[in-house]
């Protein structure tokens, strides 16, 4: 089997950008260790922190955020980052060519059950001149390379450097990550999609009818029945996508309505939308492509519906094809 540097080799990815994914790749190694250890490293449960966004911060959030910081530190070719755990964005080094956005642990509800989490990142160009917030706000289809990797069963990796989608898996002998699927190839159709049914009284009409068309399965307009599955951390549920194909929806919400989004833009969203686009899927916030979105700060949120294409687009028909319909509840 390929291990990812003869892949990327492969690809003909640039030397910088390959030793920068292996750095990622290497630091999430020692993250899968450090989730491997669990209780037993008294790492488990909350601090006494609190994000920008108001969530109080579980020790493995800190603890993996330092990791990946230290890790892009050593790279020397970072010029800066932006984390889910960081309230503005770091300066690394100003001769770096690469900005990385990340989600050092991704589900973190999931750490005390013992329950699957994941790494989330993305990595842009860097532009001349002073490092500010402005300097990461380019769009979804500015990003040279986008993945994910969940700490399950077995420790995956899933990558796009712009030529399809990767997935790897962590072989526990060698510690090497080795190419398991070349080319991800989400399957057009699907009868399963992940959605917190809890927050159903909360969407907007279009939601509302389509979910429940769904939940009429083979009786109601859509003459088929469909099962649901949420896992409570997007990484996993969009690894479920990419493996056997599904709809996953966060969508817009007004239970709170200062918080009309739940999802991250620029390091859950749009690393994601590459993934599951290169893998043939759709990714939409309802009223237009995650990918084609100007992000207007670094820890802005938006709705997501992204999956199997004819089911995204089945989902965004109930939306209407009139875009300037999108609310203004930002
Ligand atoms: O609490 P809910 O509604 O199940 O939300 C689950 C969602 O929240 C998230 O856990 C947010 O990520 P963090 O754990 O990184 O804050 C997503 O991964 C997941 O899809
Ligand atoms: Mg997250
Ligand atoms: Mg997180």
């Amino acid at each position: 089997m390929q291990t990812l540097t003869q892949t990327l080799t492969k690809q003909a990815v640039p030397d910088s950008l390959s030793q920068l994914i292996l750095r990622l790749a290497d630091c999430s190694k020692d993250i899968s260790q450090a989730v491997r250890h669990g209780a037993l490293a008294g790492v488990l449960g909350a601090t006494e922190q609190e994000n920008v966004q108001g969530e109080t911060q579980k020790k493995l959030d800190v603890i993996t955020n330092d990791m990946l910081k230290d890790a892009l530190k050593a790279e020397g070719n970072v010029r800066g980052l932006a984390s889910e755990e960081e309230d503005y964005v770091v300066e690394v080094n100003k001769q770096g060519e690469f900005l990385v956005c990340f989600d050092p642990l991704d589900g973190s509800s999931n750490i005390d059950i013992n329950s699957l989490v994941g790494t989330i990142f993305s990595i842009l160009p860097a532009q001349d001149g002073e490092l500010t917030e402005a300097s990461f706000l380019q769009n979804g289809r500015q990003q040279l390379t986008a993945g994910y990797v969940l700490y399950g069963p077995s420790t995956m990796m899933a990558l796009t450097t712009g030529q399809g989608t990767q997935l790897y898996t962590l072989n526990p002998d060698t510690n090497e990550f080795l190419l398991t699927d070349e080319a991800v190839n989400i399957s057009k159709d699907t009868a399963e999609f992940a959605i917190n049914m809890s927050n159903q009284r909360f969407w907007e009409a279009p939601m509302q009818t389509y979910i429940s068309e769904l939940l009429l399965g083979n009786i109601g307009p859509r003459e088929k029945s469909f099962n649901m599955r949420w896992i409570a951390a997007m990484v996993g549920d969009v690894h479920r996508v990419l493996c056997r194909g599904g709809i996953f929806m966060y969508p817009t919400d007004n239970k709170n309505p200062e918080k009309p989004y739940k999802l991250r833009l620029m390091y859950e969203a749009n690393p994601m939308a590459l993934l599951v686009e290169q893998a043939g899927g759709k990714a939409s916030t309802g009223y237009g492509d995650i990918l084609d979105i100007a992000p207007e700060e670094i820890h802005q949120r938006v709705a997501v519906i992204l999956g199997s294409a004819n089911e995204v687009d089945a989902c965004l028909s109930y939306h209407g094809l009139d875009y300037s319909n999108e609310p203004d509840i930002a």
